[in-house]
């Protein structure tokens, strides 16, 4: 199994892309800018997209890419969109209402729309894809309702924690399975521990306590860093954790897996 990482940056800079990630050539998790760097022709195959919030980096290049995509789509099923029922109650309110932006769950024309917004919930099994990949839908603890999400290969997991602060939830579900992957979010430095607990993310002392979780053997990778804090933010935990590999994701990376 296959995935590309399109874009793990916590915002916007030149060389940033927001979170987005590819998996095999059809299943999207988070749409953030990352998506951008997808050909017409790659958008195109993209069936089902998996929403982990509702937060704009992580849904900006849904409502563009609906447009882009509707004339190469027409005539095949809508691009299903999965999402927590809060997370799609934002779509529809803030961003499909016509105003923000077009509502593409009617467009081109309300019985043939380019999306459909499905509810996910946490703890939930889904079956996607041309290949039937088996997604977990994970819990997360974010400033808003969130989850992350497991992708099972043959021989172990892809696990993406969403944004999340400290998540003990999770903890018990890292040490029931086979991991190869782990992708964790942290955003800030330990200088801006204030915002990472007001915002629900980490920073590298709530890092370092949670990777105390994670299984040998799993390769941790770090994602939605925010831009300019990557010295700081590998210093800290440098620190924190003397020889501990962890490694960074960089938007392009791909991730192999069995
Ligand atoms: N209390 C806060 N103080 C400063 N920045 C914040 C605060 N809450 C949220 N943010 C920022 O707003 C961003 C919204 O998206 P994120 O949760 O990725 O990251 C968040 C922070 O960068």
């Amino acid at each position: 199994m296959s995935l590309r990482v399109l874009g793990c940056s916590g915002s916007i800079a030149a060389g940033c892309r927001t979170t987005s990630f590819l998996v095999d050539d059809d299943i999207l998790i988070d749409a953030g800018t990352g998506v951008g760097d997808l050909t017409l022709d790659e958008l195109a195959r993209i069936d089902h997209i998996l929403l982990s919030h509702s937060h704009l980096d992580h849904v900006l290049g849904l409502p563009l890419l609906a447009d882009s995509v509707m004339r190469r789509r027409a005539g095949q099923p809508p691009i299903q969109v999965h999402a927590l029922p809060a997370t799609l109650a934002v779509l529809r309110e803030h961003v499909f209402n016509n105003l923000l932006w077009p509502d593409f769950t009617r467009l081109p024309h309300p019985r043939h729309p380019v999306l459909s917004l499905h509810e996910i919930n946490t703890g939930q099994h889904l079956r996607l894809g041309r290949r039937e990949r088996h997604i977990e839908v994970l819990p997360a603890r974010h400033s808003v309702p969130a989850v992350g999400y497991g992708v099972e290969g043959e021989n172990g997991w892809w696990v993406y924690t969403g944004d999340t602060g400290p998540n003990p939830a999770l903890h018990p579900l890292l040490a029931n399975r086979p991991v190869q992957h782990l992708v964790i979010e942290i955003a800030f430095s330990e200088a801006e521990r204030g915002v990472a607990a007001d915002s629900l993310h980490h920073c590298p002392s709530t890092l370092a306590a949670e990777l105390a979780h994670v299984p040998a053997g799993a390769r941790v990778h770090l994602t939605h860093i925010k831009p300019g804090e990557m010295p700081a933010v590998l210093g800290d935990l440098a620190e924190r954790l003397p020889g501990l590999a962890l490694h960074p994701l960089t938007a392009g990376d791909r991730l192999d897996w069995d």
